[in-house]
């Protein structure tokens, strides 16, 4: 990678930042009138259709018809010499990044963005069936009246499962049960060949199953995943407890983090600056034991934004319980997307908005992404980051230190997380297994000396030293030969080889680096 390139940035003259203050400030103008009432439009037509399509059950028949599609595509492309590289048809603003893919410019692109139904539930086996364009919202949708629940259920409602395990997926029950790779039992794929196959785990089975999660469709094409389910309850018993010091932070966090507790199910931590912290610790619950106890459905409409509301709490109390019904909980970030949309709507906390527009909220992040003008998007690119470092617990209070000197951007999302030792992209280098811990920055910083480049460069290369790993999603600025430091490489390569793959699908870093990115 060529960071050279990004030093010499030309500094936008006096004009230009006119236009992006007046757009940045000003993006609600469109926002609100325009992209709300189509987020809701398209979110209740789709749920509709879904709904519908449960009812007469004819997602499982469609499945065989789509997944014959993309092998009749692979037959043509094979039959035409194999000249071009395979993507995925999804395109760039539909999917949960900030950059628009480049290599997928002038390549073959098989339909699997047709694939988006729940194939099957079997509370037998305790596992779902999916389609890769599967969203978290429709399985939560689906599952949770159900009496089910995935074991890690990544908030953002538009995340889907092709992306979760393509890419990787992390959420607030993760210190139990790992990454969201870590919960799936079978992929069914479709080969550069065309050959379908189902793969898994199992010792008669194919160590093709952990050379996927994080290959960002390198290797084959998902075209179902077999999913673990566990049951739930109505509520989520939360209790928030403020923490005064970050070293206070990683002292309860690492304690917190047990995944043998009886009693905790999710653990999940914002840091609000470089001291003031809440560590949140859920259980599943079937509701209050006794009425002076708090329900608080915070997903309805005229809630406060989740961050702020707990925020609020710990300036008033050491420690609070509430009991959040389930599905708000997952989605508890979802309506001001983290805390992205305080840039977008300023006002979107604000009381009387919430009460009048709220049920509108949040804005489809894909509607947002296909239409920020490109005077924004050069705006985000200097002072705007999004990165989610993936390192050990063990070195959380050096990395949030980091953090601070460098982007200095709050609340920082801090996700603890069990990491298996297993073959694959994500393989342990000298532990069997460990708790992580994702540390999550996304917002505008205004910290003096931040360079795109340079900044994360910095972070990247802390981030390896101490065996991390970042988040495929964001900007990556790191050679190959480090990208290689930070993921082992060994199986994916192995798997590549043997499974035709090195003429058929672009390399992994060539999909990720930002060169290849708008
Ligand atoms: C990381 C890695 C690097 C390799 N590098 C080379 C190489 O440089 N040269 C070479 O000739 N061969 C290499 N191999 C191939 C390996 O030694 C076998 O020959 C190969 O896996 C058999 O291929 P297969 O796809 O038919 O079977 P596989 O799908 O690989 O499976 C064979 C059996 O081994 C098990 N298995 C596979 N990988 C693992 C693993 N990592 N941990 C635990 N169980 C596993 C499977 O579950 C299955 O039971 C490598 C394999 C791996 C995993
Ligand atoms: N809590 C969390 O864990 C969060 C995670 N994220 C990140 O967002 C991303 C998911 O976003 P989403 O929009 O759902 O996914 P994307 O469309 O961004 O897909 C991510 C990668 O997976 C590949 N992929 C997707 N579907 C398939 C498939 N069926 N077969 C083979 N490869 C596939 C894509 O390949 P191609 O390039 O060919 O399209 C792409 O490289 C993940 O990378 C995740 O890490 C974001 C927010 C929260
Ligand atoms: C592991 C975890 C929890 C990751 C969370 C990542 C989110 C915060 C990211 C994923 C997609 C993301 C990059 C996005 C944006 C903000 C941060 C998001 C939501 C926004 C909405 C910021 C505003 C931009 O104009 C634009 C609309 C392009 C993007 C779209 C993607």
């Amino acid at each position: 990678m060529d960071i050279e390139k990004y030093e010499e940035d030309v500094p936008p003259t006096r004009w230009e930042n006119i236009v992006e203050f007046i757009m940045f400030r000003f993006r609600w103008l469109f926002v609100v009138p325009f992209l709300l009432p189509l987020s809701f439009l398209f979110n209740t037509v789709f749920d509709i259709r879904n709904r519908l399509i449960h009812l007469v059950n004819s997602a499982p028949n469609a499945h065989v018809r789509k997944v014959n599609y993309i092998q009749e595509q692979l037959k043509e492309w094979n039959e035409n010499g194999r000249k071009t590289k395979l993507v995925n048809a999804r395109p760039g603003w539909l999917t949960m990044s900030f950059r628009f893919p480049l290599y997928k410019e002038n390549a073959t692109k098989i339909a699997t963005d047709k694939l988006f139904d729940i194939l099957e539930l079997d509370v037998e086996r305790m596992i779902i069936k999916v389609e890769p364009g599967v969203t978290m919202g429709q399985i939560s949708r689906y599952l949770i009246p159900r009496g089910y629940t995935l074991p890690v259920l990544p908030e953002l409602d538009d995340l889907t499962i092709g992306g979760l395990i393509n890419g990787c997926g992390v959420e607030s029950g993760s210190f139990r049960h790992g990454m969201f790779q870590h919960i799936c039992e079978q992929f069914e794929v479709v080969m550069s060949s065309g050959e379908l196959r189902t793969v898994g785990p199992d010792p008669e089975g194919n160590s093709l199953f952990y050379a996927i999660p994080w290959s960002q469709g390198t290797i084959c094409f998902l075209t179902a995943a077999t999913i673990k389910i566990i049951p739930c309850k109505k509520y989520v018993k939360l209790t928030y407890k403020k923490t005064s010091t970050l070293n206070e932070m990683c002292q309860s966090l690492t304690t917190d983090s047990d995944r043998f507790a009886d009693n905790v199910d999710f653990v999940e931590a914002l840091q609000f600056d470089k001291n003031k912290g809440c560590i949140m610790l859920g259980e599943f619950s079937d509701g209050p034991d006794t009425d002076d106890e708090v329900i608080n459905p915070i997903g309805r409409w005229y809630k406060k934004w989740f961050y702020t509301h707990v925020e609020d709490l710990i300036n008033k109390r050491q420690q609070s319980v509430e009991y959040i019904p389930l599905r708000d909980y997952y989605h508890r970030h979802s309506r001001s997307i983290f805390w992205e949309l305080r840039d977008i709507v300023p006002f979107g906390n604000n009381i009387i908005f919430r009460y009048l527009m709220g049920w509108l909220c949040p804005p489809k992040i894909a509607f947002l992404k296909a239409t920020t003008p490109n005077v924004l998007r050069k705006l985000y690119d200097r002072s705007h980051v999004l990165q989610d470092m993936l390192i050990p617990l063990e070195n959380l209070e050096e990395c949030v230190t980091l953090f601070d000197e460098e982007v200095e951007i709050y609340p920082l999302w801090l996700c603890p997380f069990y990491l298996k030792y297993q073959p694959g992209l994500m393989r342990l280098k000298n532990a069997t297994s460990k708790m992580y811990v994702d540390v999550g920055a996304y917002g505008v910083t205004t910290k003096k000396g931040y360079h795109h480049a340079r900044t994360t460069r910095v972070l990247e290369k802390y981030v390896i030293s101490v065996n991390g790993f970042q988040m495929t999603y964001a900007d990556i600025y790191m050679p190959k030969a480090e990208y290689a430091e930070m993921f082992d490489r060994t199986l994916y390569d192995w798997k590549r080889t043997t499974e035709g793959c090195l003429d058929a699908f672009p390399d992994i870093y060539d999909k990720i680096c930002r060169n290849n990115r708008r």
